[in-house]
């Protein structure tokens, strides 16, 4: 059993001084714990995209229209989205998977592509709740499976990433429900919601959690939800489970942890939090799991993008545990 004592024994027998590498030796230490091994790994790693449509854009709570969720999930498709560049930048394969577009993919489906829809989009979570807990159960499920079908292909890190317009106030109620804080706290801009989309957000975000607060937890869960942001659940727990680093995004992935951590208690020992955005709430959602950002770095991007950023860090602090000299042969 290699608990925290162990892994800081190793990195302080090393040949450096004493905690010389600051955070990245505690980076390390969590490596090893998550891992159970004193040389943790980082390779292979991919990064799933998970996208689908919201129902409560029809409130005007986004500076985008919907439509632009397929547009991007082509684009995805064709590798020409950031959230490609970032993965080929730092070795990590990706996959694309639908669980809820609106629009059928327009163009060549590549191999990394997988459509697994359970509806068109999540119905308006102003007016009722967003999806049944049959479908969020199914969304969660197409997650876990992805999980299972990365870890089966040997990836050691697992990040998820999403695309979904609206996704934000989805993220925004959740948070608020799971971590605890107002409307106020939880909204922020999104993809660039302006004052008056912002007001709108807010008043929608707190009379939804309002609606759903007091009842069963799986039921509230779903009636704010994406289809999205469910398979992230379900991924990230199923990841957990079977003992992989789950690497986390912005905003709407660690609402998506929230999830997990309160229908999968546990699952958070296996989390690390890539990076902190520049949503408002996200402080409150990392601080309710527990976890510190390894950047704050103003990311409000999603697709994965800020644990895709953060992967480097998690290959120099493995490194740093697994590939030096002790200093007991030093001269030897
Ligand atoms: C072109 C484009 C690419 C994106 N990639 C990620 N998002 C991000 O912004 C959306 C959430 O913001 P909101 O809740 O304000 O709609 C999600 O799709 C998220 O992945 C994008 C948004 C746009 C417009
Ligand atoms: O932090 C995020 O996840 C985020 C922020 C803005 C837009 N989409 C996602």
């Amino acid at each position: 059993m290699i608990d925290e004592g162990a892994a800081w024994a190793r990195i302080d027998a090393l040949a450096r001084p004493h905690r010389s590498l600051g955070m990245l030796e505690t980076l390390a230490v969590r490596l090893a714990v998550i891992q159970q091994r004193l040389d943790p790994v980082t390779r292979p790693r991919c990064v799933v995209l998970f996208a689908a449509d919201h129902g409560v854009t029809a409130q005007g709570v986004s500076a985008w229209p919907s439509a632009v969720t397929g547009a991007m999930v082509a684009t995805i498709a064709a590798g020409r989205a950031s959230s490609n560049a970032l993965a080929r930048a730092h070795d990590c394969a990706l996959r694309l998977v639908d669980v809820g577009v609106a629009a059928a993919l327009v163009g060549p489906s590549p191999d990394f592509y997988r459509a697994a829809a359970v509806g068109p989009g999540t119905a308006d979570l102003s007016q009722g709740p967003a999806m049944t807990v049959a479908d969020f159960d199914r969304a969660w499920a197409v997650g876990s499976d992805e999980a299972r079908l990365a870890i089966a292909a040997g990836n050691a890190v697992l990040i998820a990433g999403e695309m979904g317009i609206g996704n934000t106030t989805s993220a925004a109620c959740l948070t608020a429900l799971l971590a605890g804080i107002s409307a106020d706290e939880a909204v922020g801009r999104g993809a660039g919601a302006d004052d008056a989309m912002m007001s709108v957000k807010v008043a929608v975000v707190a009379a939804a959690v309002a609606r759903v607060a007091g009842g069963d937890a799986r039921g509230a869960i779903a009636a704010l939800a994406g289809f999205e942001i469910a398979a992230m659940a379900g991924f990230y727990a199923a990841g957990a489970a079977a003992g992989a680093t789950v690497l986390l995004d912005g905003y709407v992935a660690t609402a998506a942890a929230l999830m997990a951590e309160r229908l999968a208690p546990g699952s958070v020992r296996n989390f690390i939090a890539g990076h902190r955005s520049a949503e408002p709430g996200h402080g409150a959602a990392l601080a309710k799991l527990g976890l510190e950002p390894l950047l704050e770095w103003g990311m409000r991007l999603g697709e994965g993008s800020g644990a895709l950023v953060a992967l480097p860090l998690l290959d120099s602090a493995a490194a740093i545990i697994g590939d030096v000299a002790l200093l007991s042969e030093l001269g030897g």
